[in-house]
């Protein structure tokens, strides 16, 4: 159990070698196989094809065979979830997800084995012959899965391998999507992987291996696509901002200026304030909650509290690590916003 106690700041512990070696492997093999790569010298996948997954046209089996489809077969997303008031929200909604599966992984050890190739013997999919870590097979599998009912059709989701997507297997939906064109080419998946095993894990985990591959495996898939799907609304908040100080970001833009970007998009209070949240969330939900109501058990001591991770950890996590991501996405987006217009 960790207590409250001042979290160690995650950079200054460094990860195991074994596990720094496991996740480079697997970004650079998986750029030339499927894997996204970063973003910063270009788009990871080429733009028409990216665009015939989000609108369907790769998806022929499913869109033909719909009664509840639209006369191209094509059905429409009645939510208003991607509408730019909703953006926030959503952000504020994510970090629920974020810090339970956070605090879900933490009752694991970091089992290294997971996370190197070969390390546990599952079957090798990367066109090479050369051999895949449990955690990319497990995420490889999910999307093939997600992939066939549209998940990555949708604007506020990337895959991890966008180049190994199936075929729908329902109708195509169309979304309501705000981004600029450019958005397509931006999937920084590569990174977060990359961060997510060598930074966040081991600020996280305790050392060493206790044999529970599998549930540690579906805590990182389902983790790894949280962290994606936050970091990438990236997009969606940069957007906004862009609409709200249209000519202010077009000039810097235009001098594809990334530092100016960086500050016109950075409001340092609302950080402190996400980072206050998600510490106050992490001591709520990571504290064992009895049968009792609050008030028949008296007034407890913060200090006998016992929480499973400790709740500064997770802010310093938000700080460090995943804050700076949204704002590198926001900053890919912006340098961008004004190509293919
Ligand atoms: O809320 C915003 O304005 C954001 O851009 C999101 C976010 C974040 O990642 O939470 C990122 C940058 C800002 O400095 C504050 C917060």
């Amino acid at each position: 159990m960790a207590s409250h106690a001042a979290a160690t700041p995650a950079a200054s512990r460094p990860a195991p070698v074994s596990l720094r070696l496991a996740a480079r492997r697997s970004c650079s093999r998986g750029t030339a196989t499927g894997a996204a790569g970063s973003s910063a010298s270009g788009p990871a996948f080429s733009f028409p094809e990216q665009r015939a997954r989000r609108s369907g046209t790769a998806c022929s089996a499913a869109t033909a065979s719909s009664s509840k489809a639209g006369s191209n077969g094509t059905q429409t997303d009645k939510s208003d979830r991607l509408s730019l008031d909703n953006i926030r929200a959503s952000l504020i909604r994510q970090e629920d997800s974020i810090i339970f599966g956070l605090i879900e992984r933490a009752q694991y050890s970091i089992n290294a084995a997971v996370y190197q190739p070969g390390g546990v013997d599952v079957p090798c999919f990367h066109p090479d012959g050369t051999r895949a870590s449990m955690l990319e097979f497990m995420l490889r599998e999910n999307e093939q899965t997600g992939g066939k009912i549209r998940r990555y059709t949708s604007p506020d989701e990337h895959a991890f391998y966008p180049d190994s997507l199936p075929l729908l297997v329902i109708p195509a939906m169309s979304y309501p999507n705000p981004l600029a064109p450019a958005a397509e080419g931006i999937n920084i998946n590569a990174r977060i992987m990359d961060m997510y095993v060598n930074d966040l894990l081991p600020a996280l985990c305790q050392e060493g291996d206790d044999f529970n591959y599998g549930s540690t495996g579906l805590a990182d898939v389902s983790n790894l696509q949280c962290l994606s799907k936050r970091i990438h609304y990236g997009k969606f908040v940069a957007e906004s901002k862009f609409q709200a100080k249209p000519e202010e970001f077009t000039e810097l833009i235009k001098a594809q200026d990334a530092a100016g970007l960086m500050d016109l998009l950075t409001y340092k209070e609302v950080e402190d304030r996400v980072v206050r949240r998600v510490t106050n969330k992490a001591a709520t939900y990571g504290q064992d909650i009895s049968e009792e109501l609050p008030s028949d058990l008296g007034l407890r001591n913060q200090k006998d509290i016992e929480y499973k991770v400790a709740p500064e950890r997770v802010g310093e996590l938000y700080r460090e690590w995943i804050m700076p991501m949204t704002k590198d996405v926001q900053v890919e987006y912006l340098l961008r916003r004004l190509d293919h217009l």
